[in-house]
């Protein structure tokens, strides 16, 4: 055991390099053109220009009559909006009643509103020389640079560009992350019995995900255990060195060996895999399990993927949760007429988990063959060193890169960032909840601001209230900010969200620190 900690400590790298290891292990994603409502959220790759002017033509700003000459006027014609222009120019002394928007008829001097007329077929009244006429790119010019690259496509850049005549943007697209939470004793519902725990990191993760900049597109329950982590994490690689028999462990349980798939061996090694190499055409296994998913019965045609009657995306969205057992659901299975019992879970609880590895691969080896990809994996738990932490030894079998493997940080000590084959990252999160956040700020928000191309802003503060520097480790405080400076908050233990959820931001107080300013990473509070 001394071994063990002797290693790990050895390994464990300073917070601030883990952190700047981090951003720079997160490559831009390559633009890609997306319809303007899935580039919401995304930055701009390139300067959005403006394909036509605003307004596209001379139009009328005004209900009212467009005039030419001096008064009166008679009114030779109407034009709408939407309607068809006024076919002629108007001559001095000519009026055509006009709609907002319409195109004014060459010719015309100004507008005069219905408010300032009189008259019937002739009218009169007082006019301004152009008033009330919005020439041609007089707010936007054709061909204008209205916003630079790295702009976010917040909703009011989306309706300037459409504005502008853009149905895609060519953007930085959000990272897709996958969520794979562990632990046996881990429920997600309910009021945790004897030996269990409700699951407070799942719940944190998207909120946290979104606000970082990324999108999370599946969130599983996976039981403790190498092979259904193994399972479920080959979906994001092609495995260099297959588990014996990864299978066993979920076929080992009665009635639920897997049905055998064609053309599931793996990926050839040596063959660098890219992120196409998850396209369906390329993993004969992504492409049986695309064909088991849409319900087709003979081969797909030439050109696959077929898209007809595969779900679409929100479709797929929902998987996860289906697969994941709903209460009643589990007392039916297990033929239980009364409430579930409290306590450990039972074998048929611990068979259904044993599904979930296998439904959490399928899930996403659809998604990443609808085009999306995952760009990052989350597990959460299995990362420290005990008989039911995995983490480490999978992305081993996995042929993982591992970039980070613990850092000298207090809470968050055992976090983990490895680099699959084919690119995705997987991030390691501890168990206890206030750790997971602790290393999620740490490795998970730095890695998605990274493949968004987004900086870092850096803020530092004075600390108003006790700290207790740690001796080799950062810690990691929960605070508010005041007037005298960042005021910690305490309930800082690690099993717990308490202290993390009263606090704005976390300050990071160096190993040793003797009262100087601290930098502080902001927390999404939501305000
Ligand atoms: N021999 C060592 N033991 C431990 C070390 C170490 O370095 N050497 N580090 C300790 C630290 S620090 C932490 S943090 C934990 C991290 O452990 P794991 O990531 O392997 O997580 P688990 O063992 O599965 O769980 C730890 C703790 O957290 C609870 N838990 C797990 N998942 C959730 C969840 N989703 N929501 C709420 N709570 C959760 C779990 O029940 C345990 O109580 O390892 C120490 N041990
Ligand atoms: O990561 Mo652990 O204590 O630091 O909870």
């Amino acid at each position: 055991m001394t071994v063990v900690r002797h290693e790990a400590a050895v390994r464990a790298l300073s917070w601030p390099a883990a952190r700047d290891l981090a951003a720079r292990s997160a490559r831009p994603l390559p633009p890609a053109d997306l319809p303007l409502s899935r580039a919401l959220g995304c930055r701009l790759a390139g300067p959005l220009r403006a394909l036509v002017a605003v307004p596209g033509s001379d139009v009328s700003a005004m209900d009212g009559y467009a005039v030419a000459g001096a008064p009166p006027w008679r009114v030779v014609g109407r034009v709408l909006a939407g309607g068809l222009p006024y076919g002629d120019a108007l001559w001095p002394g000519e009026a055509v009643e006009i709609a907002t928007g319409a195109p004014v008829p060459p010719g015309s001097e100004s507008v005069l509103p219905y408010e300032r007329a009189s008259g019937g077929s002739w009218v009169d009244g007082r006019i301004e020389a152009g008033r009330h006429i919005r020439r041609r790119g007089e707010d936007i010019a054709e061909g204008a640079v209205v916003l630079g690259a790295g702009a976010v496509v917040t909703p009011v850049v989306a309706g300037l560009a459409a504005a502008l005549g853009h149905d895609i943007l060519t953007v930085r697209p959000v990272p897709s992350v996958a969520v794979l939470v562990t632990g046996d004793e881990v429920v997600d519902h309910g009021l945790p019995g004897p030996g269990r725990v409700r699951d407070a990191i799942g719940p944190f993760l998207p909120g946290l995900i979104d606000w970082a900049g990324g999108r999370l597109t599946s969130h599983s329950r996976l039981p403790d255990g190498a092979a259904p982590l193994h399972t479920a994490l080959s979906a994001f690689a092609p495995p260099p060195h297959p588990r014996q028999n990864p299978q066993e462990h979920l076929s080992s349980r009665p009635g639920e060996n897997p049905p055998p798939r064609e053309g599931s061996s793996p990926e050839p090694r040596g063959e660098e895999p890219s992120r196409e190499g998850f396209s369906p055409g390329k993993n004969p296994q992504l492409r049986e399990d695309l064909r088991f998913r849409s319900g087709e019965k003979s081969p797909p045609p030439e050109g696959f993927p077929p898209r007809e009657g595969l779900p679409p995306r929100e479709d797929l969205r929902l998987f996860p949760d289906e697969g994941r057992p709903p209460r009643e659901d589990l007392r039916v299975r297990s033929g239980e007429e009364s409430p579930p019992r409290e306590g450990l879970p039972s074998c048929e609880d611990l068979r259904v988990l044993a599904d979930e590895g296998r439904e959490a691969r399928e899930d996403l080896l659809a998604r990443s063959g609808e085009g999306g990809g995952v760009e990052v994996v989350v597990v959460c738990g299995a990362s420290s060193r005990g008989p039911a932490d995995h983490l480490r030894g999978v992305l081993g079998e996995l042929g993982a890169e591992v970039l980070v493997d613990g850092v000298a940080v207090r809470p968050g000590h055992p976090q983990l960032l490895a680099r699959l084959p084919g690119g995705t990252l997987v991030v390691g999160l501890p168990g206890n909840p206030f750790a997971a956040l602790a290393a999620a700020m740490t490795l998970l928000v730095p890695v998605l601001r990274g493949m968004r191309g987004a900086g870092v802003r850096r803020e530092s503060s004075a600390l108003a209230g006790a700290v207790r520097a740690h001796e080799r480790d950062t810690r990691l405080v929960p605070v508010l900010r005041s007037g005298r400076g960042a005021i910690p908050v305490g309930h800082d233990r690690p099993g717990s969200l308490w202290g993390a959820a009263l606090a704005e931001a976390l300050a990071v107080v160096p190993p040793g620190w003797s009262g100087e300013q601290v930098e502080l990473i902001e927390l999404p509070t939501g305000g």
